[in-house]
């Protein structure tokens, strides 16, 4: 059989295709080897454009190496122009590699080197196999090739390919499945990287007030956009030149075709640390054709500067505080986004943790309501007495003790904004005619009084509980309840929220390192892991106090597994949590390390409690004040920004 005469033989169609693709380009079927296309300056340029891409794919190939040499196979990691950039298998088994020129360096196009399967795999963007003779150059005739196309997470563009070869007599049947599933590992670990990068970034933007967010555009370390102010949206909408509300993306060569307000000098690069995470765009004031709603939001911003922020008036997007980008978490916010801007009750179900109260109050700050105040209470909290005068006040005399004058109840404090009930599902029955007179008719009566009061004021409710059970059971009453949950959103439980997990750690370990003065110290890729695979009974809730946990007691620049607690740990089949159990007893290094995390958790609460005055904390702590001066710089431990 030979590669150059594909109407003399019979092949499957994807080698029948790439032949022809071969004969069209001119590829010289006598081939002995690849071309080598890089000297090491352009291989080392080539490594460093790729870096994510080799740094996910290190561990990976570093994991593959006993199947490697036990089937005396090749793993090659190519960059997206199928230039290889990093081989990994046994020396022997490299050195047959050599021979055609399956080495960093070498093009492995199949415009450069026929058909095979890193080319091959490229021009059809999925996997391939490709078996001996089946390779177009006859110098490759003796090799089997099996080969998958890495994916960018975000857009699936190509970012590189993975690729196990050998002489065609040892190699294995499940190459083509190890390379695929070696692929998706590599995609995991850098979609893993992105939304970390992204939640970072994300944080930077929002921790930093200089930029309206109205008015920015954010692009990540590829120049894509993040994240498009409203006010950016507008702008990108009324461009004559058919991109919608889409944002261009950002790259060098893209410059000539950027909107005047994307120029360079607008775009402000955002680090963390040393590396570039991404850039923001300020879109200049009065730039933008707007139109009523832009104009009217502008103005009540301008307004809300002077006011307080307790009416949760917020310039910013109020769902920003609500992480996640999971299907359902997005589907939540969605429906409580459009739901903000009717005036209608709204019911929050979910279990505990879940984030009921955090929608109550971005639902209000979306909301026409949202210069007003946002009151909260807890009907579980409270008994039945004390709730309903909690919530509707009560009169001068209404009972022995009360206050003269009488008191407004929550409801005349929420007037103009919005009340949150949380746990309404524990109400008394009783209660609940009341409260829905007060929905009904949009005015309250204290506890012993007959006179009405009006009160505009929106609700949100939230329970844990089955509500409609509970209406069948006799609990709750079904006028109330219809009145209430037709418009309801259903939070789902953080274990179905797959990636917001990463999202939510990122972020809540960057909150506590802001909140207690410490260096921010993200969650390393194993402990992420480690967070993913935890079922989190006590949900979002939870998985903020482990993280705040772990962002004091750590003393490395990363949260670490060991700094997890060993109920997480434990999850890795148990092994990790009883490791640390001896190791606390048995390796004396670990055991310093966590006598050290003792003492940061120890100092970091006396000054707390000191309110950082450190002549009352060292003396709480009954050592020197240098001591503590010395202490405090060995720990890490700052002052937190006021
Ligand atoms: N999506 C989210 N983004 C950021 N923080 C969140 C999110 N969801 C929950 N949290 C945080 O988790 C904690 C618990 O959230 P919240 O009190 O809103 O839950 P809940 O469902 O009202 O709980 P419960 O039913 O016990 O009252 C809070 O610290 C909150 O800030």
């Amino acid at each position: 059989m030979t590669g150059h005469d594909p109407a003399l033989v019979a092949v499957r169609d994807v080698i029948g295709s790439s032949w022809r693709r071969c004969l069209e380009t001119g590829v010289d079927p006598a081939g002995r080897e690849a071309p080598m296309v890089c000297s090491d300056d352009r291989l080392g340029m080539l490594r460093d454009r790729a870096e994510d891409l080799r740094r996910a794919a290190a561990p990976v190939m570093g994991d593959a190496r006993a199947f490697l040499a036990e089937t005396g196979t090749m793993m090659v990691l190519g960059d997206p122009q199928g230039v290889v950039l990093d081989v990994q298998g046994d020396t022997r088994t490299r050195d047959h590699g050599e021979v055609i020129r399956l080495m960093p360096g070498a093009d492995w196009t199949e415009a450069a080197s026929g058909t095979n399967a890193i080319g091959t795999a490229l021009a059809l963007g999925a996997p391939v196999q490709i078996h001996a003779v089946e390779h177009f150059c006859a110098g490759i005739k003796q090799w089997t090739c099996s080969a998958a196309v890495i994916h960018d997470p975000v857009d699936r563009s190509p970012l590189g390919v993975l690729d196990i070869s050998g002489l065609s007599g040892s190699h294995n049947a499940h190459c083509l499945a190890l390379a695929v599933t070696a692929a998706g590992q590599i995609e995991s670990r850098l979609a893993r990287r992105e939304l970390d990068i992204r939640a970072r970034l994300i944080e930077a933007v929002l921790g930093d007030s200089r930029w309206p967010m109205d008015s920015i555009v954010v692009f990540d370390h590829r120049g894509r956009p993040v994240r498009i102010g409203d006010r950016a949206r507008l702008l990108l909408k009324d461009r004559s030149d058919g991109a919608g509300n889409r944002a261009p993306v950002l790259t060098d060569q893209a410059g000539n075709r950027l909107p005047d307000w994307l120029r360079a000098e607008r775009v402000e690069p955002v680090f963390d640390g040393v590396r570039r995470i991404g850039s923001i765009c300020v879109v200049p004031q009065g730039r933008p054709h707007l139109d009523g709603t832009l104009r009217k939001r502008e103005i009540g911003a301008a307004g809300g500067a002077a006011g307080t922020r307790e009416g949760g008036a917020a310039d910013t997007d109020p769902f920003a505080g609500v992480i996640g980008d999971s299907p359902p978490l997005l589907k939540a916010k969605a429906t409580a986004r459009r739901l903000a801007g009717v005036d209608v009750p709204v019911l929050l179900t979910g279990p505990t943790g879940t984030g009921k109260e955090v929608f109550a109050r971005a639902i209000h700050g979306a909301s026409p309501a949202a210069r007003g105040p946002f009151i909260a209470v807890n009907c579980g909290a409270l008994a039945r007495d004390l709730l309903a005068s909690e919530l509707f006040g009560y009169g001068e005399g209404a009972f022995t003790g009360a206050r003269r004058g009488g008191m407004p109840g929550k409801f005349e404090a929420a007037d103009g904004g919005t009340l949150f009930l949380d746990e309404i599902g524990e109400m008394p029955l009783e209660l609940q005619a009341h409260l829905l007179r007060v929905l009904e008719q949009a005015s309250v009566v204290r506890v012993g009084e007959v006179r009405e009061r009006p009160v505009r004021v929106r609700l949100v409710a939230a329970t844990h509980r089955d509500l409609a059970a509970d209406v069948t059971a006799g609990r709750f009453r079904g006028d109330l309840y219809f009145r209430i949950a037709v418009t309801s959103i259903d939070l789902p439980p953080l274990g179905a929220r797959g990636a917001d997990i990463v999202r939510l750690a990122c972020h809540f370990a960057a909150a506590a390192a802001h909140r207690h003065g410490l260096v921010r110290r993200q969650p390393s890729d194993e402990a992420l892991d480690m967070l993913t695979r935890h079922d989190w009974p006590g949900n979002v809730r939870e998985l903020r106090n482990v993280i705040e946990q772990a962002t004091i007691l750590t003393l490395g620049d990363r949260i670490d597994l060991a700094d997890l607690p060993p109920a997480i740990r434990a999850l890795n089949g148990g092994a990790d949590a009883r490791g640390a159990a001896v190791s606390s007893s048995a390796n004396p290094a670990e055991a310093v390390c966590r006598l050290d995390q003792t003492e940061a958790a120890a100092i970091l609460t006396a000054v707390t409690r000191s309110g950082w005055n450190l002549t009352r904390a060292a003396r709480r702590l009954g050592i020197a004040k240098s001591t503590l001066y010395e202490k405090l710089h060995r720990h890490g431990i700052r002052r937190p920004r006021p």
